[in-house]
């Protein structure tokens, strides 16, 4: 079974070339101000020129307004919006038609009734990223290296195609893919050395942690 998975919060060349290197179908760029992660219109247009053909060039957002993203798309190639805040299903309509782009909603877990959110969603996106619902008061609303409970989301279907998020780690993964049946993932605390730093070596190990599941 091929697994994808996207890598998130890439800043530097060499992160963006290791995680294509080791196999990541998808690459992701922070667009938010309090993020270690996050990335200026410029440098994620000059990373997102050097992304190899056939890997996706992944833009996150949060609660970002028409103003950002009118400016987002016209300087970075992008091939998906990532949706990361408290955007309503008639925001993710709506930036779906104004952009053309695929739109990845995230919906935060934390509990059983959240899981009802991904119905929701999954009627207005293209694409759904489950993910561990930020605790309260966190500076980030994802990227905390936290996960959920993933007996909660075990073997779902929904409408929509989804990646599982939140705490993937390479000594973990073989784990959550056990439970939960994902066939996509997304992380970025996992493969880092530092908040923000990402690590080639960790990148590489993931990979093949999943190769091996
Ligand atoms: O990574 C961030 O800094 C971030 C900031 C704001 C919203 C979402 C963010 N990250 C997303 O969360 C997932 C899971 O992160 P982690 O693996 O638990 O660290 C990450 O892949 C991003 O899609």
């Amino acid at each position: 079974m091929d697994i994808r998975v996207k890598i998130c919060g890439l800043k530097e060349p060499e992160h963006v070339a290791a995680a294509a290197e080791a196999g990541a179908a998808y690459v992701g760029f922070v667009f938010f101000e309090k993020s270690p992660r996050n990335v200026s219109l410029e440098r994620a247009r000059d990373l997102a020129l050097d992304v190899p053909v056939g890997v996706a060039k992944v833009a996150l957002t949060v609660n970002a307004d028409d103003a950002f993203l009118d400016e987002l798309v016209d300087t970075v190639p992008l091939d998906m919006l990532q949706l990361h805040g408290k955007e309503s299903p008639e925001r993710v309509a709506e930036v779906r038609a104004r952009y053309g782009l695929p739109v990845m909603k995230a919906i935060g877990i934390a509990e059983e009734a959240d899981v009802a959110q991904i119905d929701l969603y999954g009627a207005v996106a293209d694409q759904l990223l489950v993910d561990a619902k930020a605790p309260k008061g966190a500076a980030l609303p994802g990227g905390n290296g936290l996960s959920f409970d993933w007996r909660l989301v075990n073997r779902k279907y929904w409408p929509a195609p989804w990646m599982l998020a939140g705490g993937l780690t390479p000594d973990n993964v073989a784990e959550a893919i056990r439970m939960t049946g994902a066939r996509q993932l997304d992380l970025s605390s996992g493969v880092e050395s530092a908040p923000g730093v990402k690590d080639p070596k960790l990148i590489r190990a993931f990979m093949d942690a999943v190769k091996a599941a």
